[in-house]
């Protein structure tokens, strides 16, 4: 068990599926890049990083953003809250749009985890305690968590570089060795990454498909 103090609500921004994931298409294909087989591949990415969010010690609600219906229905299914986009464009202006509708206590968390093991989450909310802070992807410059303060804004500054532009927002580094919360994949390498640590059982029937 960790001593997670307190309980933050996540809201995790996803595009629709043709859109999202653009670097990976055709991983689940053999580089044939058929759109089912991507948004299949983006869908079970998806679904199985709410799954293990969702369940881990700490977190809330969990709120997806996203305007894509066929998502919007499998989350309805396992019964996930969903929100659409709001009317600002953008990656940061859903993290807000988000958050709004969410408690006092929030972060966002990025939508292609396919390892995640709710227990570094629950660990990373434990080592963030009350303060804003961030977990950096494993290449150290994107960011895969975001954690505001109680109480205060979530102030989202995802994009490139985001590790620095999180840090110079007062967020602090988180320093844990959690390989499957570090592990986004936005490339055919980070994939055979995270393949290693674990996919998730969505994600893992994906490449049995495809095999
Ligand atoms: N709801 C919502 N989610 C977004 C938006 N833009 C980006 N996202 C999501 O935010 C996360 C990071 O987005 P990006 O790095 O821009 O794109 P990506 O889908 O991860 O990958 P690429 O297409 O390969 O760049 C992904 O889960 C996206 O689906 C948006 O306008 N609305
Ligand atoms: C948007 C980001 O991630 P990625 O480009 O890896 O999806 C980020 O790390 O801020």
């Amino acid at each position: 068990m960790y001593d997670v103090r307190r309980t933050v609500d996540l809201v995790i921004p996803v595009k629709t599926l043709d859109r999202a994931k653009s670097r990976l298409v055709g991983a689940a294909d053999r580089g044939v890049g058929d759109p089912a087989a991507h948004a299949a591949l983006v869908l079970a990415v998806a679904l199985d990083t709410v799954t293990a969010a969702a369940s881990a010690q700490g977190v809330g609600r969990v709120l997806v953003v996203t305007s894509d219906p066929e998502l919007t229905s499998a989350l309805h299914r396992i019964g996930v809250e969903v929100l659409a986009d709001g009317p600002e464009p953008g990656l940061n202006s859903a993290l807000r749009h988000g958050a709004a509708a969410l408690g006092p206590s929030v972060g966002a968390l990025q939508a292609d985890l396919p390892a995640l093991r709710p227990a570094e989450l629950s660990a990373a909310l434990a080592e963030a305690g009350d303060r804003r802070a961030f977990c950096a992807d494993r290449q150290g410059t994107g960011t895969t968590l975001l954690l505001a303060a109680p109480g205060e804004p979530l102030d989202p500054r995802f994009g490139v570089g985001s590790a620095t532009a999180h840090t110079e927002s007062g967020a602090v580094p988180l320093t844990g060795d959690w390989p499957s919360l570090r592990c986004d994949v936005d490339t055919a390498e980070d994939l055979a990454v995270a393949a290693r640590i674990g996919f998730g059982p969505r994600t893992a029937a994906q490449f049995v498909l495809s095999a």
